[in-house]
C-alpha cells in the first residue's frame, strides 16, 4: 500500500483541491475522512502518514476545530501550508429554483463568507451546518437539504447543478489556508521564507502577561502572522495562544525567541517550521537590523570573550 494522506472529505472539498496542488500528493493515496478530528486521529494512530486540513480563512480567522486539535492531545507537527482562493457555488438538485430553497447547508466557516449573499437572495432559508462543504452537497443529493454552498467542481460528483457561481461576500480577497500535519520529526530545512507555529500557555495571570510573550518576538524583530486565543478548558478567562511567526526554528532569532518563551511560559508547544505559501523564497523581508544569524553569532562570541577577559 502506498503511503497515504488523510484529508477532510468527502470527495469534492476545497481541501481536496488544495491538497492536489502539492507535488507530493501525486505519489500518495489520498483518503477522505468525515471530519478534521478523524483525519488527525488517523495520523496519531499511524494509519496515515499525514493529514491535510483547513486551518484559517481570511474572513472567519482560525478554523477552531483544527486549532483545538493541534493544541491538545498527542503532539503533531505542520509540514506544509497551501493558500487557496475560493468562491462558492449554490448547488441544488436539478430543477430546483431559488424560490424552492428552504434549507441551505455548508461548513460553519463558510457561513460568514456568504452571509450578505444569503440575506439578499435567501433571507428566509434555514442554515444547517455540515462537516464540510462537500458533505453539505452530499446531503443535498440525499434530499436532506435543498441547497449547499460548495465548490462548483463538487456538482458533478454529487449529481447536482450550480444555480449560482462565484458567490462570496469578499470575492477579491477570500482565501483559505490549509496545512499538512504529521507526527513530529525534524522540520524541513529553511527556505528563506518560512513560518513557525507555536502554542503558548501563560505561567500566571498578571498585568502585561500577553505583552511579555509577544515581547520575546518583538525584541528579536520577528513579525507575527497569526495570533488566536483558544480557551484552555479550565474556565472563563483561561486561554492559550496560537501564534504563527515569521522565520524558521533554525534561524537564531527564532530559536532565541522560543528559548525566551520556554523560560517564561507554563508550556510551549512547537507546531513546526515550514515554507510560507504567501511569498516565494528570496522574496521574504530580510531580517531586521541586528537580528541576522551572523549578528547573533558575533554577539555570543563577544560575550564569550568578555567572560574570558579577552575583549
Ligand atoms: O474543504 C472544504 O470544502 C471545507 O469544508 C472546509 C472549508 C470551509 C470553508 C471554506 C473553505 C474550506
Amino acid at each position: 500500500m502506498p503511503a497515504s494522506y488523510a484529508y477532510l472529505g468527502p470527495e469534492g472539498t476545497f481541501t481536496e483541491i488544495a491538497l492536489r496542488t502539492l507535488p507530493e500528493a501525486a505519489t500518495r493515496e489520498l483518503i477522505p475522512y468525515v471530519s478534521v478530528q478523524s483525519a488527525l486521529d488517523a495520523v496519531r494512530a499511524g494509519e496515515a502518514e499525514a493529514a491535510f486540513v483547513p486551518i484559517e480563512n481570511s474572513v472567519e480567522g482560525g478554523i477552531t476545530t483544527t486549532l483545538d486539535e493541534l493544541v491538545a492531545g498527542t503532539p503533531l507537527m505542520i509540514y506544509r501550508e497551501v493558500l487557496l482562493s475560493i468562491t462558492f457555488a449554490l448547488l441544488v438538485r436539478p430543477g430546483t429554483k431559488l424560490s424552492d430553497i428552504k434549507t441551505v447547508s455548508a461548513h460553519p466557516a463558510a457561513q460568514s463568507q456568504v452571509r450578505n449573499w444569503l440575506r439578499t437572495h435567501l433571507p428566509d432559508a434555514d442554515w444547517e451546518s455540515a462537516a464540510s462543504n462537500a458533505d453539505a452537497a452530499r446531503l443535498v443529493q440525499e434530499g436532506r437539504y435543498d441547497a449547499a454552498f460548495a465548490g462548483e467542481f463538487a456538482a458533478a460528483r454529487y449529481g447536482l447543478e450550480a444555480l449560482e457561481t462565484g458567490i462570496h461576500d469578499f470575492p477579491e480577497t477570500a482565501q483559505t489556508r490549509f496545512v499538512l500535519v504529521g507526527r513530529p520529526a525534524r522540520p524541513a530545512a529553511p527556505t528563506g521564507a518560512d513560518k513557525t507555529s507555536v502554542v503558548l500557555w501563560q505561567r500566571d495571570d498578571h498585568p502585561g502577561g500577553l505583552r511579555d510573550l509577544l515581547g520575546e518576538f518583538a525584541t528579536r524583530g520577528i513579525n507575527l502572522m497569526l495570533l488566536q486565543s483558544r480557551p484552555t478548558g479550565a474556565g472563563i478567562g483561561n486561554y492559550c495562544f496560537c501564534i504563527d511567526a515569521e522565520g524558521h526554528i533554525s534561524d537564531r532569532r527564532v530559536a532565541e525567541a522560543l528559548m525566551g518563551l520556554k523560560r517564561i511560559c507554563l508550556e510551549v508547544r512547537f507546531l513546526g517550521s515550514y515554507p510560507r505559501a504567501d511569498v516565494r523564497p528570496g522574496e521574504a523581508e530580510p531580517p531586521r537590523p541586528g537580528t541576522s544569524d551572523a549578528e547573533f553569532v558575533a554577539a555570543a562570541d563577544w560575550v564569550a570573550r568578555c567572560q574570558d577577559g579577552r575583549f
